[in-house]
């Protein structure tokens, strides 16, 4: 049985916009970063996963129940901390935490309980008895995360948990989105329009651009067999450049760095035999991995070794 089953799923809005198209996907428990641009379609699948939309065509599957037929039952097993403010600004953190415990169908000494847990997991447990309309904006998304977790969901979905923080909120929040995945066992489905938070804290990505898929894959095969030699040379990048250029090795610059592609150790080879014959003191020599931001780019408009040996001829 896996986690989430979405097969040719199209989602139409009733004024015409097609938010999903044709979508397919087999996911396993894990922490799974769900990443696109705004307006990409990932709040609709969110809300098609809890049932709360209907596929227009294709089949959904939750824990193996089918969204359409079955969405009570899922939300029961499902956190979810939607993407915009909706929390009320004249209750405490206490108070509506446990309320949405109670509205789950803990009774209330258990929703009571597990609101305390839950608010400390997130921070909050000195503030609980504070106004949430007094709330930064990094503690009602704490709020948020603890409402999501107060029934002891199986899965959780967090759309865009980072909106509206500054760096030091989103690093927190991060942190928090993987402690959570970890100490409590469960799937975690996280959008962002972000790579680089993905990148972070996911162990999986599903990528999805106006509405299709993108790719869906661990994030490992994305990074972790593309592998780069990065080279800085004390003066001579273009003579190095254009060296492995006739060298017929493929190499482009990146600020003072050269990088090269790492499938075998030739690049090796080709940037020693270049320093040595062209005199050039080698100042760093370094292997490093892709980022994701990298491999999603489109193409660089910085030249390859090849191409700026072409245009010097
Ligand atoms: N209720 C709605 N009625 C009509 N169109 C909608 C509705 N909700 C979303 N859309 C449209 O569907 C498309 C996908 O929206 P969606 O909110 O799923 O994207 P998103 O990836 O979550 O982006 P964002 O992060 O900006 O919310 C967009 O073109 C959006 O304008």
């Amino acid at each position: 049985m896996s986690l989430i089953s979405v097969r040719d799923l199209t989602h139409t809005y009733p004024g015409g916009v097609t938010a999903l198209n044709g979508l397919s996907l087999e996911l396993e428990p894990g922490i799974i970063g769900f990443v696109g641009a705004n307006g990409a379609g990932k709040s609709t699948l969110i809300k098609t996963l809890l049932g709360l939309l209907h596929p227009t065509r294709g089949d959904v599957r939750v824990f193996d129940m089918d969204t359409r037929t079955r969405g009570i039952e899922i939300r029961q097993l499902v956190g979810y901390m939607p993407e915009h403010d909706c929390l009320p600004p004249d209750m405490t953190a206490t108070d509506f935490v446990s309320h949405m415990g109670r509205l789950s169908g803990l009774p209330k000494a258990a929703a009571r309980e597990r609101t305390a847990e839950m608010l400390r997991h997130v921070g909050l447990y000195e503030e609980r008895y504070r106004l949430i309309g007094g709330y930064s904006t990094g503690m009602k998304q704490r709020v948020k995360l603890a409402q999501s977790l107060v029934h002891d969901p199986r899965l959780l979905l967090l759309d865009e948990p980072t909106n509206g923080l500054d760096p030091a909120g989103r690093d927190e929040m991060l942190e928090l989105i993987r402690r959570t995945g970890r100490e409590f066992g469960i799937a975690v489905m996280v959008s962002s329009h972000l790579l680089g938070e993905i990148e972070r804290v996911c162990e999986y990505l599903v990528a999805i651009d106006g509405g299709h898929l993108k790719s869906a894959a661990p994030l490992h095969s994305f990074t972790g067999s593309q592998h780069l030699l990065a080279v800085e040379v004390d003066e001579g990048t273009e003579a190095l450049l254009a060296y492995l250029a006739r060298a017929g090795v493929e190499a482009r610059t990146e600020g003072a760095l050269v990088l090269l592609p790492l499938a075998d150790d030739r690049p090796y080879d080709a940037v020693r035999d270049g320093a040595a014959e062209l005199g050039l003191s080698l100042v760093r020599m370094e292997r490093r991995r892709h980022s994701l931001q990298e491999l999603f780019r489109p193409a660089s408009p910085t030249p390859t070794a090849q191409e700026a040996h072409a245009a010097r001829a």
